[in-house]
């Protein structure tokens, strides 16, 4: 699922065409006289009514946001949001219901408990949620069924004509969403805005392809022809993590409005907030009540929408239990699944490499969120030649990242997600050392001087060297800021190690010798590799995994970013 045009990397071409990689998994497949049109995950969707007959169907704007800030209450509105832009750590306070349904937000009917929302950065509880219970998912299906009805006899090119419309308010409200997902994610604005930029990227993509999903006509004997129609799922269910939250819910929602089908998200309790911002943004947009509806809560609340009749799909990210337990549920109903799921990616330094680049390109594979990303190359592999020199710039450059408060605009890591979540990666940091692995840089709790930011989740950034490939730290998705260097010695010994793992979500290579780069790329058994850079997930390329990191891929690998821009920078 991710997707980052990080600065410095080849900007997206505008609008693709009909044989563009990245047709979505929302259709309803029908036998085909041709094969697909490229790709491993080419599927597809489709068709219809004029963007001004969806608007006379709109609600009035609900209230958006209501936020605390320095003792007073503001009521802001869709538009107006330069207030939440310029709010600072610790004064936001999230009220308003959390559901959104039939173009709305609710409070759902019935609830199997509450579940906190913490600012990461304070440990402040900025919400309560009700864990929607089974009659209001029941009530979410429902709406979106109703929206389907509408929206499935829509042209392409009108459903392309709202989605466009929604990236255009994704765009234009990007500070104030970056701002909400830093407050209830803790990743550094400075990401979040790149979060956000990918995000309306997504919805634009998408827009360009509806319109050109088509169908086939095919020639029968004797004058007869037969042909094919591409129709949309129904309802489609997205289940997003917390460490991308917006961008998730674009990057679902995107390709399944796209062709034709509704969507009921739910978000991870940990961060409920921004997903509501997406409704209200496609409601504006054009989108009929009910298309795209938010429910909230935690796994019962997840079983019910998996397990619900009138799901067609579910579209999962996150861990690889969780998505075991999805795949289980929707093979029950005879559902499909879209899996994206967790990793342990390496990360291949040869010793020809430009090193600069290398250790940027290391930083960013592991430091990117807090290091809570499901791509990270934690596994970094340094040919025996240069890895003290490696080492000797990495840790240099992991001592100027600056930790703080993730609003700051020079602040380039924030808090982890929450308090279990931190003790966690304290723990795996325990137990490498236990295994005979040294700790050579940070690991350790961090309090910032701002006594707003005491309570907050800051750990620094940790490098461990003297690993080896059967410790605990090399082969768990550890899920936070802990890199583990590991030397090697020649190419394919490395290979054979990169590949020893059950995940296979990405990997990178950083090289002078283009040959090897392209060769070590399609010998690595991962969903996306980078060249000579990492965490770049331009949108119009697919995400997929191998193993158990996510969705078949088939026999081609997804995808390949061979990069011509330096990575970005997190060290300042
Ligand atoms: N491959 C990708 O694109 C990608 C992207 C982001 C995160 N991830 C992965 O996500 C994980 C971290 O996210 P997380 O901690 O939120 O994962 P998680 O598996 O704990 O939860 C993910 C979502 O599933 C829901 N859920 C939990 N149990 C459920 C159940 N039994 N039935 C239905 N829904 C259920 C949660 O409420 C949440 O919304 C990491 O492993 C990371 O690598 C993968
Ligand atoms: C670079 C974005 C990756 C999203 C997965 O966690």
């Amino acid at each position: 699922m991710p997707a980052h045009s990080r600065p410095g990397f080849p900007k997206a071409p505008p609008p693709r065409g009909p044989n563009s990689p990245r047709i979505p998994s929302f259709y309803r497949p029908r036998p085909s006289a041709t094969p697909p049109l490229t790709g491993p995950r080419l599927r597809s969707a489709l068709p219809a009514r004029k963007i001004v007959g969806l608007l006379s169907e709109l609600r009035p704007q609900q209230m958006f946001l209501r936020a605390v800030s320095s003792g007073l209450t503001s009521l802001f509105r869709t538009p107006g949001l330069a207030a939440v832009t310029a709010m600072s750590t610790g004064t936001f306070v999230q009220l308003d219901p959390l559901n959104y349904r039939d173009g709305a937000r609710v409070e759902p009917v019935d609830s199997s408990g509450t579940e906190k929302a913490f600012e990461p950065a304070t440990g402040r509880v900025i919400a309560t949620l009700q864990c929607s219970g089974e009659t209001e998912v029941h009530l979410a299906v429902k709406s979106a069924k109703a929206a389907f009805e509408i929206w499935r006899k829509k042209s392409g090119m009108e459903r392309g004509q709202v989605l466009l419309e929604a990236a255009r308010l994704i765009k234009e409200q990007k500070d104030a969403i970056a701002t909400m997902e830093t407050i209830n994610n803790g990743k550094s604005i400075f990401e979040a805005r790149l979060d956000i930029d990918t995000s309306w990227q997504c919805l634009e993509y998408y827009a360009g392809l509806a319109a050109s999903m088509a169908g086939e006509h095919v020639q029968l004997p004797n004058g007869s022809f037969g042909y094919t129609r591409r129709e949309p799922l129904g309802v489609c269910v997205g289940i997003g993590a917390w460490n991308y939250p917006f961008q998730i819910a674009c990057w679902k929602s995107a390709p399944a409005l796209a062709c034709g089908n509704a969507m009921i998200f739910k978000p991870s309790p940990f961060t409920p907030v921004s997903a509501l911002l997406l409704a209200e943004i496609y409601t504006k947009a054009g989108a009929p009540p009910g298309l795209f509806n938010v429910v909230q809560g935690g796994a019962a609340t997840g079983q019910f929408l998996c397990q619900h009749r009138d799901v067609a799909k579910v579209s999962f990210t996150g861990s690889v239990p969780t998505g075991m337990k999805i795949m289980e549920m929707s093979a029950k109903g005879i559902k499909p699944v879209t899996l994206e799921l967790g990793g342990k990616s390496p990360l291949i330094i040869f010793s020809d490499c430009d090193l600069e680049d290398a250790v940027k390109g290391a930083l960013v594979a592991n430091f990117l969120t807090q290091g809570q990303v499901c791509c990270n190359g934690t596994r970094v592999f340094v040919q025996k030649e240069i890895i003290d020199k490696f080492t000797k710039e990495v840790v240099k450059q992991t001592q100027n990242i600056r930790i703080g408060d993730p609003l700051l605009e020079d602040t380039r890591m924030g808090p982890l997600i929450n308090g279990p979540h931190l003790e966690r990666v304290l723990g795996f940091i325990k137990s490498a050392k236990e295994e005979g692995a040294t700790v050579l840089y940070g690991g350790e709790p961090y309090e910032p001087t701002d006594p707003k930011l005491k309570h907050g989740y800051y750990m620094t950034p940790c490098i461990l060297t003297n690993c080896r490939d059967d410790m605990t730290c090399v082969r768990e998705e550890i899920f936070g800021p802990v890199m583990s260097i590991l030397p090697f010695k020649t190419e394919a010994e490395v290979l054979e190690r990169a590949n020893d793992t059950t995940f296979g979500l990405a990997a990178g290579v950083f090289t002078r010798d283009i040959q090897r780069a392209h060769r070590v790329a399609a010998d690595l058994q991962a969903g996306t590799c980078y060249i000579n850079n990492y965490n770049v997930s331009p949108v119009e390329l697919p995400f997929g995994g191998y193993k158990k990191s996510g969705e078949e891929v088939g026999m081609h690998k997804p995808a390949t970013v061979a990069s011509a821009a330096t990575p970005v920078f997190l060290s300042l």
